[in-house]
Formats: structure tokens, sequence, C-alpha cells
């Protein structure tokens, strides 16, 4: 089933800059895609695109029946539901004066979930293998793993259908971070993950689907391990042999 595409999708931060150009892609309930492309490739413009925190230039995104419409209030209140987001950085989206039962539940206070949110951030919890008790405690009693522990709960406490994780493992050093793409796999199981990452081995490990993007531009997609094994265009043969550890 098709959660969100995006059909020839352009966008520019001014009319002389496009830095989107024609971009199409689905993502698909159940098939987790990992969205690569070197520094400047136009990642994290589709990422905010996709959040409605901006709207395609050209083109457009595609959300069940409905068009997005950042201005549409409404539709907002079940896109943000369905749609969820974790950021690269675990230190500075934490919120350092809240608690973390606070931090977890903010979804469920900005989309108006009505009742109890207690047992739903003690699942979330729970689900991304923190302890009950750390919902009374301050992010910066945490590890940095521990944080983007929370940051997912923080994703997740609302079942979204689709997680946005934005190089969401990147500023983690490696056994952490193993650990946090072995959890995000494991949510993998309820929800859809797209994966924004430099690292063709965290998507290796965690996406079935990837797109490769150079320049605003889609150069190449399909099934990760068909690509990643036989890449036809020469930018993904950079990228690839620009990575140290691949898995086999
Ligand atoms: N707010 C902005 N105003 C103007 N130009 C921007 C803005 N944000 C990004 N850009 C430009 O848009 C292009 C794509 O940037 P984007 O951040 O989407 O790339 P990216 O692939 O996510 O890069 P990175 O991996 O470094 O985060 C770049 O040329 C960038 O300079």
């Amino acid at each position: 089933m098709s959660l969100i595409s995006l059909d020839n999708v352009a966008f520019g931060y001014s009319r002389k800059q496009q830095v989107l150009h024609d971009v199409s892609f689905n993502l698909r309930s159940g098939v987790n895609v990992g969205l690569v492309g070197e520094s400047g490739s136009g990642k994290s413009t589709i990422l905010k695109l996709l959040l409605g925190l901006a709207r395609p230039t050209g083109g457009r995104i595609q959300f069940g029946d409905a068009e997005l419409n950042p201005g549409d209030r409404a539709f907002m209140r079940d896109y943000r539901r369905a749609v969820q987001a974790v950021f690269q950085d675990p230190y500075s989206s934490l919120d350092p004066r809240q608690k973390v039962q606070s931090i977890i539940a903010e979804p469920l206070r900005a989309l108006r979930i009505p009742g109890s949110h207690q047992e739903a951030v003690e699942k979330a919890i729970h689900d991304v293998g923190l302890p009950v008790d750390a919902i009374d405690r301050y992010p910066h009693e945490f590890s940095g793993g521990q944080r983007q522990r929370i940051a997912i709960a923080r994703a997740i406490v609302a079942r979204p259908q689709l997680i946005l994780a934005d190089e969401a493992v990147s500023a983690l050093d490696l056994s952490t971070r193993a650990r946090i793409v072995d959890l995000l796999k494991a949510l993998s199981e309820e929800m859809t993950i797209l994966l924004v990452s430099h690292d063709l081995a965290v998507v290796a490990a965690l996406c079935e689907e990837i797109v490769i993007l150079e320049k605003g531009k889609v150069v190449e997609s399909g099934r990760t391990a068909d690509i990643l094994a036989n890449p036809a265009h020469p930018y993904t043969q950079k990228l690839l042999a620009s990575v140290p550890r691949m898995p086999a």
C-alpha cells in the first residue's frame, strides 16, 4: 500500500537556486527506504517537504488520496499523526528543561490526543529499551545513545505509520549506532522508516529499497541489495567506492 508518493517534485530556495529536480519515488507500507547522497544533494530538503515545512515548487507529494497541503490544518493533524521524525543530534533535539515524560508526550499534546498519556509514554519508553523510571529524569542524565532512544520514543508514541529519520544514527559511536539500527529494525515491524543517511552500511542493514540522489536528482532507485551489488550509475559506483566498510 502506498503511504506517500513524490511525483516529479521540484523545489528551490529561490528562483535562481533550484535544489530538487523532478524527484519521484514511493514510500510503501512495510518497506523501509534509504535516501542516500552526498552532502548538498538535497536529502534534508526532501525531508523538509515531507514534514510540510515547505511546499514543492513543482510536482506533488501525495499522502493516501490527498495532496500534502501544509496550509490545511485538519489534513496536517492526520498527517502528523501518521508521519513523525527523528533528527540527527540527540543533544539539541531534546528540550533540557523538560522531563523525559513530557518530552515523549509532546506529540500526544500537539495532536490533542485525548485521555491519559501515561500509558502511551510508558509503552514507548519500553519499546525503545529504556527503563520506565527514565521518564522522571532530564535529558542531560542520559548518554547520546540513550537520548536518541528518547527521541525515537517521542517519534513512536502516537504510533505513526512512517518515521522520517534524518541521519538518526550518524552522530553515535559505532557500537551504539549498531544498537540503534537494531532498534529501528525491530520498530519497523510496526512502522515504515525513511532513513536519510550518508552511511550505506546502515542503509543496507535497515532498508529494503534505496533512492540515490545526486545534485537534487534521483539517479538510481530500487532494491538495496540489487543496487549495492550492481550499481548502474557512475555516481552510485563512486559512493560505494568511498565506503570503507561495506557488509558482505
Ligand atoms: N535554507 C536554505 N536556504 C538556501 N539554500 C539552502 C537552504 N537549505 C539548504 N540549501 C541548499 O540546498 C541544497 C541541498 O541542501 P540539503 O541540506 O537538502 O542537502 P543534504 O543532502 O541534506 O546535505 P547534508 O547531507 O550536508 O545535510 C544545498 O545546495 C544547500 O546549500
